[in-house]
């Protein structure tokens, strides 16, 4: 009886209807947000999903999935059916509930949906409904974004060869979870000079609206530079630990024209930190210039590039690359270099005398940092890492001996780590074998007349001029201070480049 007063279609008008006026007396409005839009997923729904759950408040009684997902170091928690989050968002409450409905049947699609049908409601007041589609959709996006960088672990982006997919379907970045350990408080260098590089950091990676106004590319450089073992490679990680980045480590003996060097750039994503260790061995500048002067024999052992492109290029360390120096400058520089935004590029050396001065420019690296051999202040950081151990609880005559010996032994970070390790169950040994290892290395470099201390004088000019603005860092600067390095050589080299 009921169905025939009350036929569906007219069950369905009135519903409607209430529904309708229900609306209009109503002091709030309704989205829905569905997993999948069409045949499309909606990016929304998973950006929505990440966002509440880790950010909104639970509300008491609500049952929640945990899940901790593939490469992931975070948990997060799923949403049932019906489940209901209240966020806040500058003094607006947004009401979130969850819907899980069955699919009646898998329409015709050329693609298989999924079994439920998943959506989220916003519930929100009708007078705050243009600050949330304005700006709370976006702030979740956003933060969608950060929470899934932040909760995935880092990855590690090696090159193969070329810069193109192969036919095979191969990216040319092949990634691998980066897990390095390094991290800023863990690296041992001088607190000013940590603390400086982390406010560089800091301010780079929250500069949007900086970068916007001054019309200037989100992108910042750093140039590492110091002897083998000082932390170059753990400064990285520890900044893309840090920051949250993923890795590019640019192998550029791999790479064989400035046109792959191009195409791999526009493969890699934003907010990512793209390496080219040992850029000395990686582009042959020196020989480079005498090449294009048309004097001079190769000399060192580069296995020279035969083409070298313009008269700005140099020639990359591998077989038959082509990869000029300006290629590079164009890859760091050039408007390629802004395909993406937020990257900073690390280029380093232990051989910061073998860098042409045109990519230590004002503008180039912004920049310079030195790692030094052991300081005092990092072995500070070390022995606390290592032993637990706090200088100050060391005997006065035993921190003034090794006060002494420190810079005079010249030990990088990496030697001193290695003392320290092998008895960091016994402290009081570890701290024996340390002061021993720090004379041994005073008494060899005595015999050796600190023939390596005279290279540490010159690696004091060159930290001066380096860390200096880099603006004020011109390339006569840099070529007087090279100059001074290897009188044999170089001299003449520099000369050359000017004249
Ligand atoms: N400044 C440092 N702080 C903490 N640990 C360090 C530091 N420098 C070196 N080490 C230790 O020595 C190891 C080697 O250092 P790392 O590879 O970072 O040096 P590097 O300067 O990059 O050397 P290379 O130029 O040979 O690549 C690290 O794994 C780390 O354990």
């Amino acid at each position: 009886l009921l169905h025939t007063i009350f036929p569906p279609e007219l069950r369905f008008a009135l519903l409607k209807l209430f529904n309708r006026v229900f609306n209009c007396f109503s002091s709030y409005c309704y989205f829905d947000i569905t997993e999948i839009d069409g045949v499309n997923t909606n990016e929304l729904y998973n950006a929505v999903q990440l966002y509440l759950s880790s950010s909104a408040s639970i509300t008491s009684g609500t049952r929640l999935s945990l899940t901790r997902a593939l490469n992931s170091s975070a948990f997060t928690f799923g949403l049932s059916n019906n489940d209901r989050l209240v966020d806040e968002f500058r003094g607006a409450t947004a009401f979130w509930e969850h819907c899980v409905m069955q699919r009646q049947s898998q329409s015709l699609s050329w693609r298989f949906l999924p079994e439920e049908k998943r959506g989220f409601t916003l519930r929100i007041k009708k007078k705050h409904k243009s600050l949330i589609l304005d700006s709370y959709l976006n702030h979740i996006m956003s933060r969608a974004e950060e929470i899934r960088r932040r909760n995935q672990d880092r990855l590690l982006y090696t090159n193969s060869r070329g810069g193109s997919i192969d036919s095979r379907g191969h990216h040319p970045w092949e990634s691998v979870p980066f897990k390095h350990p390094s991290t800023f408080d863990t690296l041992a260098m001088d607190p000013v000079k940590k603390a400086e590089i982390m406010a560089d950091l800091g301010e780079f990676a929250t500069g949007q609206s900086f970068y916007q106004k001054t019309g200037r590319a989100w992108k910042r450089g750093y140039l590492l530079y110091g002897p083998p073992g000082t932390g170059k490679s753990s400064m990285i990680a520890a900044m893309s630990n840090f920051l949250g980045y993923d890795v590019y480590d640019l192998e550029l003996s791999e790479v064989s024209s400035n046109s792959e060097l191009r195409k791999l750039l526009m493969k890699t994503s934003s907010k990512s930190i793209i390496v080219i260790e040992d850029i000395d061995c990686s582009i042959n500048l020196a020989n480079r210039r005498k090449k294009s002067m048309g004097i001079g024999r190769f000399e060192s052992g580069f296995n020279n590039a035969d083409v070298l492109g313009d008269g700005d290029g140099g020639g990359a360390g591998g077989g038959n690359s082509t990869i000029t120096l300006s290629g590079l400058l164009n890859f760091t520089d050039g408007l390629w270099s802004c395909c993406g935004s937020e990257r900073i590029f690390v280029f380093t050396t232990n051989h910061i005398d073998k860098l042409d001065p045109a990519l230590l420019r004002s503008g180039r690296m912004d920049m310079h940092i030195f790692m030094s051999y052991c300081s005092v202040a990092a072995l500070e950081i070390l022995l606390t890492n290592y032993l637990g151990l706090e200088m100050s609880e060391l005997d006065d005559e035993l921190v003034s001996e090794i006060e002494d010996l420190i810079d005079k032994a010249e030990m990088t970070p990496a030697d001193v780590s290695e003392v320290l390790i092998k008895n960091r169950r016994k402290k009081g040994r570890a701290v024996a074998d340390l002061l021993d290892a720090l004379r041994g290395r005073v008494e060899k470099r005595k015999g050796e007349g600190f023939k390596e201390k005279n290279n540490g004088d010159v690696e004091e000019q060159e930290k001066r001029a380096l860390e200096m603005p880099v603006g004020d860092c011109d390339s006569d600067h840099v070529l007087e201070k090279f100059g001074k390095k290897d009188e044999s050589n170089q001299v003449e080299e520099f000369n050359l480049m000017t004249s």
